[in-house]
């Protein structure tokens, strides 16, 4: 059965060769707001310094749930994250199922300091010269998406941008993506096929992640308990959409929820 994950790369696949006809690499990375001779912010050293690690979404629907907060502003939300103690912010790009775009990251780069991550669904490496120009500091791989031959291509110019690379994965099966250019292992809580959403899977996971790369758990984190159980078994990284940009203040419900984190 056809899955959603296999819409929304067929659609990538017609958007990206779009772009890349209408704009050349060339254009692209003269036009783009952020100069590639700058340096990045590491996500990572963000991450491993913070006492709760939490990567703020902005996210304004999702194929689960559909539209979370279709009016949301990155002007007003990003600030807001960064000043609730955010330690980076994940900026979905997707327009046609997540109701984001290219601009929502640029705009995050000019209004936080925070290191961003482009959310997305990377398949050419055209969308990680987008990602840099744009103002990102790292970029997703979804094992689920990619071989790991091409895992390791975009992981490589990925790095050569100064791009950190945070590598999803679903499943012990999907760990053979990992490669030496791989910095964060994102597991995603998330079935992308059926929606079906486990934090037990970041747990069973824990122990099979190698040990130098820093771990991120991915979806369905609703409960600041459930932080310092992931913390336990290694997470330095928490990532958080719909929890926070289903309310009317995303920004005020990290407050709150970083509050409620037990130490
Ligand atoms: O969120 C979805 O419904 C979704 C469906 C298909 C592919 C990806 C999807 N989400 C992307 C994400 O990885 C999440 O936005 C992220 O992990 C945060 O999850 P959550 O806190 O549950 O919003």
């Amino acid at each position: 059965m056809k899955d959603i994950l296999q819409d929304i790369i067929a659609n990538k696949r017609i958007e990206v060769a779009r772009q890349e006809e209408a704009i050349s690499l060339q254009t692209l990375v003269s036009m783009g707001s952020t100069r590639l001779d700058l340096p990045t912010r590491s996500m990572r050293a963000a991450l491993a310094a913070s006492e709760a690690g939490i990567i703020a979404e902005f996210k304004r629907k999702s194929p689960s749930k559909g539209w979370l907060h279709p009016e949301a502003n990155v002007r007003e939300v990003l600030p807001a994250y960064e000043l609730a103690g955010a330690s980076a912010c994940s900026v979905l790009t997707d327009s046609l199922f997540f109701g984001g775009s290219l601009g929502d990251l640029a705009t995050a780069r000019k209004v936080v300091d925070l290191p961003l991550l482009r959310k997305d669904f990377i398949i050419n490496s055209y969308q990680l010269y987008q990602a840099r120009v744009m103002g990102a500091d790292a970029v997703l791989l979804i094992a689920a998406c990619l071989t790991p031959a091409e895992c390791l291509s975009l992981a490589e110019t990925a790095h050569s941008l100064q791009l950190e690379v945070l590598l999803e994965v679903h499943s012990q099966q999907e760990l053979d993506h990992l490669n030496p250019h791989v910095d964060m292992v994102g597991v995603n809580n998330r079935n992308l096929g059926s929606f079906h959403t486990d934090v037990e899977n970041s747990f069973r996971l824990a122990e099979l992640l190698p040990k130098e790369v820093l771990k991120v758990s991915e979806s369905g984190i609703a409960n600041p308990q459930l932080i310092a159980r992931l913390r336990k078994v290694g997470y330095r990284g928490f990532l958080i959409g719909e929890t926070f940009m289903k309310e009317a203040d995303p920004g005020l419900t990290l407050t709150h929820f970083k509050e409620a984190i037990p130490c």
